[in-house]
């Protein structure tokens, strides 16, 4: 179980309110939420990337493990993804076993900028897996790629989440159907500061959705 405690964030006006959540091993959220509405915001706060958003992500007394696909790769483009994969921690056969694992087999020594867009999203999530997290941060990983670009992400990630049953993901998304596919938990972000307004299980069947919704917002 993971604990999340987050203290609301201002910048001109209230943007995040406090948040305090839990996230079990292995769950698979989608975070869902109008546009502008705090969602990078919340990832940052747990990332611990924003100093002013006091956040702290823990699993009884152990240091959280957090892999993060920002909305850009942010690979360093004066590296190789070799090199890349490297700076955090992985060596020898292990970089060649993340690059095969995201479909990259063969390109260790390509240079960021010589890679497509989905590619190099695929390179930066191969850099998150190399430090095997508890929590896999995605920020709209099927942004700007096109239909079956997106669709190839979506059935990769899902599989890496099928081969690594207590990574958790918690993944950002304009798009409802990324949650059919990838999620079994939906968080609604809305409000100004924003709050979880929805926390549910994905449920395959409409009653069990509905019943979801019932318990999770009582005003519908
Ligand atoms: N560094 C910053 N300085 C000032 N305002 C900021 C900063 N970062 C975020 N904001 C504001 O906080 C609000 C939430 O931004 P955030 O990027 O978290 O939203 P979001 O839900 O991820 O949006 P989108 O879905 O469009 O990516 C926005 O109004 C944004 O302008």
């Amino acid at each position: 179980m993971l604990e999340l405690r987050i203290k609301g964030r201002d910048f001109e006006r209230p943007v995040l309110g406090d948040i305090f959540t839990q996230i079990r091993r292995g769950d698979r959220i989608c975070l869902l939420g109008p546009s502008g509405i705090g969602k990078t915001t919340l990832l940052n706060a747990i990332a611990g990337l924003d100093r002013r958003t006091p956040a702290t992500a823990f699993r009884g007394r152990e240091t959280l493990r957090l892999g993060y696909l920002f909305q850009e790769h942010r690979l360093l483009p004066w590296r190789t993804l070799g090199q890349n994969l490297a700076i955090v921690g992985a060596a020898g056969t292990e970089i060649d076993r993340l690059l095969e694992s995201v479909g990259l087999t063969g390109y260790q020594h390509h240079f960021p900028d010589q890679l497509s867009l989905g590619m190099a999203r695929r390179a930066a999530l191969a850099r998150c897996l190399a430090v095997e997290p508890d929590l896999l941060l995605l920020d709209e990983p099927f942004a700007s790629l096109d239909p079956v670009r997106a669709g190839e992400l979506r059935t990769l990630i899902s599989e890496l989440l099928d081969a690594h049953p207590h990574m958790g993901m918690l993944c950002v998304t304009h798009d409802a159907s990324d949650a059919t596919a990838l999620a079994n938990r939906l968080w609604y972000l809305d409000g100004h500061p924003a709050h979880l307004q929805w926390d549910a299980p994905v449920a395959s069947d409409v009653e069990t959705i509905v019943q979801s919704l019932r318990t999770s917002m009582p005003l519908l």
